[in-house]
């Protein structure tokens, strides 16, 4: 399944075929199974999925940290499986990272866990100072240049973590479950900063996460993962106003779970994209078809302001009822999908 393409945007990272089998004494992991996914430039593209799905060997892949088994990774246009070493260091570069753990060097201040990456990728001495503070000014801790992480709160270290990430002015940041260890405030600071950076500096955002949230917040796109798999990718908006699988279900509306179990036949799913509220719909619905329909499934979120989501009905079984049910539905602008036989 292909993310529908951006017509401006070129593609950043292109995963083909993409595979992992981990070799365990044990017996064979595989880890991810025929991944495709294509990440245009300027995306913030979140990757979700449940602990033990791959989200993290995925994102590793992605610069070759961890080399795919099958399949290739292109990124700009290169397939990196095929380079030098050396050229694949200039990739790494090009690609900055963050982790849940911020992973800082302990004995070194903020200002020195930046100044040691500018180091290590040959940036000229003389000018790293200057660049080092400039980056601390970026993410709104200029004033922590000299302390030590032990001295930082876990959004600051998260904050010296991005600016060590963006000191080699890479197109792409990959985050690793950059705010699972932050509570719901300092996340949503950390979030708020990712969109910034995107916005300001064009880069494109890879987001691993396990929370919903995090993909409603920020991100344009989003690939969700199951059991290895891509069950389902798209846009945001697209995905949470129509999520097809049934793990796209349950992760975008774990509420809706209570009406899960449930099998009908003749079913039709309503989608609500944000150009009507449902409950008048449906109450005009049953009032001028004079239809009664179970409610299958149904949830709804608030996206950007917008109500979006859906609802599975069954429909009437009288053929002419079920005919006026849909018609109706359909001149009211809503998208109306026929499932034959519904499992919730
Ligand atoms: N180095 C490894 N050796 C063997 N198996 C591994 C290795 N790394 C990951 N796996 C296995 O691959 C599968 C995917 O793991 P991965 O860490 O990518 O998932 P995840 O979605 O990031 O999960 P979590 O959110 O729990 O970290 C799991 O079954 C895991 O046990």
């Amino acid at each position: 399944m292909e993310t529908p393409i951006n017509k401006q945007a070129q593609p950043i990272i292109e995963i083909r075929s993409l595979g992992k089998t981990f070799h365990t004494k044990s017996g064979d992991v595989k880890a991810l199974d025929d991944i495709n996914i294509t990440i245009h430039k300027g995306d913030i593209f979140g990757i979700i999925g449940m602990s033990g799905a791959g989200k993290s060997t995925l994102v590793r892949c992605m610069n070759l940290l961890e080399k795919p088994t099958e399949g290739s990774v292109l990124v700009d246009g290169e397939d990196i499986s095929e380079i030098s070493e050396k050229d694949l260091r200039k990739v790494r570069y090009s690609m900055g990272m963050i982790f849940q753990q911020f992973n800082l060097l302990e004995q070194r201040t903020a200002e020195k866990n930046i100044l040691f990456a500018l180091e290590i990728a040959g940036y000229d001495k003389s000018k790293a100072k200057g660049r080092a503070a400039e980056l601390l000014e970026l993410v709104g801790l200029s004033d922590r240049a000299q302390s030590y992480p032990s001295q930082l709160s876990g959004g600051q270290k998260q904050r010296v973590a991005i600016a060590r990430a963006l000191a080699n002015n890479p197109k792409v940041l990959l985050c690793d479950e950059a705010t699972s260890a932050l509570d719901p405030t300092t996340t949503r600071s950390i979030l708020t900063l990712l969109k910034d950076i995107n916005k300001r500096l064009g880069i494109t955002i890879v987001v691993i996460t396990h929370e919903m949230s995090v993909v409603e917040e920020i991100c344009s796109h989003v690939a969700i993962i199951d059991k290895s798999h891509i069950a389902e990718q798209g846009s945001v908006e697209e995905i949470f106003t129509n999520p097809k699988t049934a793990i796209a279900r349950r992760m975008i509306f774990p509420d809706g779970e209570n009406l899960t179990g449930h099998v009908g036949k003749n079913c039709c799913r309503i989608v609500f994209d944000g150009s009507s509220s449902y409950d008048p719909v449906i109450a005009r619905m049953i009032l001028e078809c004079k239809a009664l329909v179970n409610i299958m499934y149904a949830d709804m979120k608030n996206i950007d302001g917008i109500a979006r989501g859906q609802m599975v009905i069954q429909l009437p079984e009288d053929s002419t009822t079920a005919s006026k049910v849909l018609n109706y539905l359909r001149s009211n602008g809503l998208t109306v999908e026929e499932v034959p036989d519904y499992v919730g």
